[in-house]
């Protein structure tokens, strides 16, 4: 009821700013448009596949805990806490957490809490898989490190987790980052590869995708399953259908509709995702899909500008928190051949937003939007994130 009281505000605002444009928006309930209940996730608990543990201070002031945050910035009250009480995260991943922690507790070098003040270790990724995989992903600032000592450091946590006490969380593939700043790609600091293969592998759908440490993938696959059968749906794709999956991750969407299209066009940011993606769609036998690799607002105006494809083009958009560039939202709104879009948003009240109004906005040739509009048709949340106060939101634009 929480959620989807939620998803009904997001809506609401959405049908009162669509109004403020001009447009007869509100639909009975004073949205703009029907709102489905929220689809549950076939697993409540323990449902994570991707878990992100940081290493800071915790309540008991060790510097070494590795956990999630509590606290606020304004309250200046942030502590690190163990896992071991979240429902939403399985055992294997504390269990890593865990022995990440013993591993670092004995080390010699700090944990690095703020990049300025030293320290070196930092974050742990644990991926895990239907099929008993296991990958960690461990962050290291190196500060002043010689290769010499980072190569001791990174065979210590080797001996560690493959012949010493984390051995019993049997990893699959432990990878080791150098990164200097928050976040890093793996062009900006390779993923180490320390022991084991070099990917993992989930099951979804009947197919099989491989993953890279940088590939996303939706944190709940039971939850995926759900949500990408209603996305088949929606498309109403008949066997002519062209179906652009934007922002296409290891290829999960396009490569469990392909057998209901003729074609499959995927674009992704993530290098490592597209060969990821073009090796699950090889390894499955599917031969109508194409990748691009690049940002969707740089393939996808050369793409759709010299579109003069008959077949009908289905676009399924599944953007990060930030949402898709205007580029790329203008480049779908002057192809005339789509009119059917699928958004697919994890923080629809966010950048999505704005996305959803440049959507549907009355044609505005200053902004270069001279493509009719889109109407919002049906919205669907799905209970991906279950324990927390998130959804995934499917909206169905048509024109
Ligand atoms: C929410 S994920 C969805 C992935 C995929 N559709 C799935 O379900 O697994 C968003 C994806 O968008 C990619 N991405 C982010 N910015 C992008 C951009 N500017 N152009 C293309 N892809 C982008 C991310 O790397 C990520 O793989």
């Amino acid at each position: 009821q929480v959620k989807y009281e939620s998803q009904r505000k997001i809506l609401q605002t959405l049908a009162s700013r669509l109004e403020e444009l001009g447009i007869d928006a509100q639909k009975p309930g004073e949205l703009c448009c029907p709102l489905q209940p929220v689809v549950p996730s076939p697993i409540i608990n323990g449902y994570r596949n991707k878990s992100t543990f940081s290493v800071n201070r915790g309540p008991d002031g060790n510097p070494k805990t590795v956990g999630l945050y509590v606290g606020t910035g304004r309250g200046q009250n942030i502590v690190c806490v163990k896992a071991n009480h979240v429902e939403n995260i399985p055992s294997k991943h504390k269990q890593v957490a865990q022995c990440y922690e013993e591993f670092i507790c004995h080390s010699p070098l700090d944990s690095c809490i703020l990049f300025h003040e030293g320290g070196h270790w930092r974050e742990l990724v644990v991926r895990t898989t239907g099929c008993g995989h296991t990958m960690a992903i461990i962050t290291f600032h190196p500060q002043q490190l010689g290769q010499e000592e980072l190569a001791t450091q990174k065979a210590l946590l080797k001996e560690f987790f493959t012949c010493g006490p984390g051995a019993v969380c049997d990893l699959t593939s432990l990878y080791f980052q150098e990164s200097t700043m928050t976040r890093c790609s793996h062009e900006q600091s390779p993923f180490q590869l320390l022991h084991g293969a070099p990917h993992i592998f989930e099951e979804l759908l009947g197919l099989k995708f491989r993953i890279s440490p940088d590939a996303f993938f939706q944190v709940n696959t039971a939850g995926a399953e759900v949500l990408y059968q209603a996305v088949g749906e929606l498309c109403q794709a008949t066997g002519d259908t062209v179906l652009l999956d934007i922002c296409c991750g290891t290829g999960t969407i396009g490569l469990s509709l392909a057998h209901r299209v003729s074609k499959v066009i995927g674009v992704e940011v993530v290098e490592k995702a597209i060969e990821d993606a073009e090796w699950n769609a090889a390894f499955n036998g599917i031969s109508n899909c194409e990748f691009h690799s690049g940002k969707a607002e740089a393939v996808l105006p050369q793409l759709l500008a010299s579109w003069e494809d008959a077949r009908p083009l289905v676009a399924v958009v599944n953007p990060s928190r930030a949402g898709l560039h205007y580029r790329v939202v203008r480049a779908i709104r002057n192809c005339r051949s789509i009119r059917r879009l699928l958004y697919i948003s994890c923080k629809p009240e966010g950048e999505a937003m704005r996305n959803f109004l440049e959507l549907c906005c009355p044609p505005d040739p200053r902004k270069k939007l001279t493509g009719e509009q889109f109407s919002p048709m049906l919205a669907i949340p799905f209970d991906m994130f279950p324990h927390t106060g998130h959804c995934e939101l499917l909206l169905l634009f048509t024109r």
